[in-house]
């Protein structure tokens, strides 16, 4: 009789590498004894030690989402090479490894999302905890009510000086970073009102209030958005901010890297 490999023997015959996504300690030991295999771990965090790990930015929901940041963060570290055949095992049901997928890396698949977290000039852990808060703000909004904001992150010296205030800026004289749960709290508060936060590159809260005034020459945003994406995607062009913005209107939060959107999440996914 035949075996069950000479069906799915074909998903993993000749492969150059497995991406392990979130594995178990006990899943990832398993692959200790497989001669001749190169085994990355991918995941938001790094519980089994892996030598060889590529660092999510978030759990991403979306399985094709998932797949591709880990694909495009194992380019970007040289740990695989465009045309590699791989493995990818991730989780789609519950919190165990239950799904395999046979990809091949693209290096033309390259959205940036790789780079807006690891070599923007902000900090990752930053970029982090702002697109966190956000994703958190679009699902619960303020008092039940959708609610927009626009973060500005890192060069903030440069975005102050292409941008002006609109109000008082209740930061001044204070020194709060992102993450704080206090910070977390004053953010929603102040994200009602009107402009943008600007934050430094190790996560300082500069300003609040903030009217940004960045050329928007060739600056592409998708139709049907308006002052506050466009603002968003310009000061990423005229300095090395990126920026991550809270739809009002769509819900969705979006974040743009050198005037490009590079990112696009449904907070009612996480
Ligand atoms: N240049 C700017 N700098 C900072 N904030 C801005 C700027 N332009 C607009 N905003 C803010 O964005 C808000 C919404 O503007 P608008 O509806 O035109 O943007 P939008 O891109 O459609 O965003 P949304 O999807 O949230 O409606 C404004 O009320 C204002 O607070
Ligand atoms: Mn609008």
């Amino acid at each position: 009789m035949a075996g069950l490999d000479d069906v799915f023997g074909d998903l993993y015959a000749s492969i150059d590498a497995v991406l392990l996504f979130s594995p178990s300690g006990s899943y990832y030991e398993r692959f200790a004894d497989v001669d001749d295999l190169d085994v990355i771990v991918v995941g938001t965090e790094n519980p089994v030690n892996a030598d060889v790990f590529v660092e999510l930015p978030l759990a991403f929901d979306d399985i094709k989402e998932r797949i591709k940041f880990g694909l495009e963060g194992a380019l970007e570290q040289d740990l695989i090479e465009d045309g590699d055949q791989l493995i990818c095992a991730t989780s789609l049901y519950g919190d165990e490894i239950d799904t395999v997928s046979r990809v091949r890396a693209d290096a033309e698949t390259h959205t940036g999302i790789y780079d807006l977290f690891v070599k923007s000039r902000a900090e990752p852990a930053v970029i982090k905890a702002v697109l966190e808060l956000a994703i958190e703000l679009g699902k619960k909004g303020q008092k039940g009510k959708p609610v927009g904001a626009l973060f500005v992150v890192g060069d903030a010296g440069k975005v102050m000086n292409k941008s002006r205030p609109l109000s008082y800026n209740p930061f001044e004289k204070s020194h709060v970073h992102v993450g704080d749960p206090i910070v977390n709290v004053m953010l929603k508060e102040f994200s009602r009102l009107d402009g943008a936060f600007v934050i430094s590159d190790a996560g300082k809260i500069v300003s609040a209030y903030r009217y940004l005034e960045p050329s928007a020459e060739g600056v592409d945003i998708p139709k049907g958005l308006g002052a506050r994406h466009m603002a968003g995607g310009a000061i990423t062009r005229d300095t090395n901010a990126i920026t991550i913005v809270l739809s009002e209107s769509d819900g969705l939060v979006r974040a743009f890297k050198a005037g490009e959107l590079i990112l696009e999440v449904d907070p009612e996914a996480y």
